[in-house]
């Protein structure tokens, strides 16, 4: 049921227009004055407000209006007024008044208004859950030592202008990670621009990167600014930079080397100050010693390097991605989400994501929609990917998620219940494969494993 609030200093108004929206489905809130009216609001927010503009008192319509767009900028106000001239209607109208209605009133205009009023309500709404999407879906998940210390290292590298080198399998967050050292970085207020070099024909190549002039080749219409002018005084992500020709390869050395660019058919070169974070799946240095990629160009862009994980070396990572995909379903689809049962975690642990988290997104995404609202096992999953079961696949202890449709914890998976001999003996050989220079989190990852592979 939609609310109004309808503010008016005169009983009859107030009982004529409130026993129409109510016939109409709305449910009525009403106010004698400003002040009771900014009450009313605060205790509960209305969806649409009805307000006079001539009222007594201290708090006239348009210092109510202004008050409440300022407390409520998603409700829109409707503004009713019987006396009101020109450079009112143009100040309400200033003020973020979403429209007038003359009085006397007619029941067509009020309604009309209203629905109009309500249909802005719905998109501002439906537009800021976008907005906190968005939000959550750029945000980097994971609490394992591998995604602790790539956090750390891409903050540090946010705060340099240092050319960065992004490599790790595909699915793994490369862009994620690229747009993260760019919000960490003093260009965070300045355009990310992303140019995905596989993606672009090889003689477009130029003219996406660097622009053209009108007429520079046909099909020229119109001039073009190419990504590094677009990126000017922020970041440009270079993705899939293994793939670029080698012309586009000579082409970006220069560029880079010079500080300049040059729209084709330019002729005249423009300074650009824009910092370049490169991303690859492909092995450069190999393709460096095999002549694909010219060395010099890596040595330019790879001045930090910085490795991303694959997700089967950081099975801990799990729950909190099963989470944060769920709530990023629930937000995106309106639809119950399901609840992840600790034997489905462990169906998940036992497969290898050759495509990553992006995989896992996937899935999460597909189980969602075959068992929003109920417990995804792991027979579910088995449904849909194709775990291995054999005892030696089992890679690591998951604990189970963050319940995203209940917002509860279950408690750690009882390894010793769950988990095999093999598994242990698994787990055991994993810490004995720990990385050199074991950092405290590490450490104590590893006794939380010990602890609950032997039962204590
Ligand atoms: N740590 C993470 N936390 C949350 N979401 C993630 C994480 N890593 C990746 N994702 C999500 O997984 C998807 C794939 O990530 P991204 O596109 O950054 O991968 P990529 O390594 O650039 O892949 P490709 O090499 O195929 O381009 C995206 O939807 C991204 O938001």
């Amino acid at each position: 049921m939609p609310s109004v609030l309808l503010v008016d200093d005169e009983p009859n108004i107030r009982r004529m227009v409130g026993a129409l929206l109510a016939s109409e489905g709305y449910e009525v809130r009403d106010a004698a004055d400003g002040a009771s009216g900014l009450a009313q609001a605060a205790a509960a927010e209305p969806d649409v407000a009805l307000l006079d503009l001539m009222m007594p008192g201290e708090l006239d319509g348009l210092v109510v209006l202004e008050k409440l767009r300022e407390r409520f900028p998603d409700v829109p106000v409707v503004m009713m007024s019987g006396r009101a001239g020109l450079a009112d209607a143009v100040r309400a109208a200033k003020l973020g008044a979403f429209t007038f209605l003359e009085k006397p009133l007619t029941p067509e205009g009020v309604l009309l208004a209203l629905a109009a009023a309500l249909e802005l309500r719905q998109a501002r709404r439906a537009a800021r859950a976008l907005r906190e999407d968005l939000g959550l879906a750029g945000t980097m998940i994971g609490d394992s030592a591998p995604m602790h210390a790539l956090r750390e290292l891409l903050a540090r590298v946010g705060s340099s202008d240092a050319r960065v080198l992004i490599t790790g399998e595909s699915g793994t967050g490369k862009e994620l990670a690229a747009a993260a050292i760019h919000a960490a970085s003093p260009r965070r207020d300045k355009p990310f621009v992303r140019v995905n070099c596989a993606a672009i024909p090889r003689d477009l190549v130029e003219s996406e990167m660097f622009g053209h002039e009108r007429g520079a080749f046909t099909g020229a219409t119109e001039r073009r600014i190419g990504r590094f002018e677009l990126a000017s005084g922020g970041t440009l992500l270079l993705d899939e930079v293994g793939d670029l020709g080698a012309e586009a390869q000579a082409k970006l050395l220069r560029a880079i080397e010079a500080g300049e660019i040059e729209r084709v058919g330019g002729g005249k070169p423009i300074r650009v100050d824009v910092r370049i974070v490169s991303a690859t799946n492909k092995d450069l240095a190999r393709g460096a010693s095999e002549g694909t990629f010219r060395d010099d160009l890596l040595f330019r862009l790879n001045v930090v390097p910085v490795a991303l994980p694959p997700l089967r070396d950081r099975l801990e990572d799990l729950p909190a991605l099963v989470t944060h995909f769920t709530a990023l379903y629930r937000a995106r689809s309106g639809a119950p989400a399901p609840q992840w049962g600790e034997d489905a975690m462990r169906a998940l642990a036992r497969y290898r994501w050759p495509g990553n988290v992006r995989e896992l997104a996937n899935i999460v995404e597909r189980l969602a929609i075959l068992h929003g609202g109920e417990r995804v096992t792991g027979w579910h999953v088995r449904e849909v990917l194709p775990v291995d079961d054999t005892p030696t696949s089992a890679l690591a202890a998951v604990p189970a998620p963050r319940d995203a449709a209940r917002g509860s914890v279950d408690g750690e998976v009882p390894l010793t219940e769950a988990l095999d001999d093999y598994e242990r003996e698994l787990i055991s050989r994993a810490r004995s494969r720990r990385p050199r220079g074991t950092s405290r989190r590490r450490r104590a990852a590893s006794r939380r494993i010990a602890r609950a592979s032997t039962g204590v």
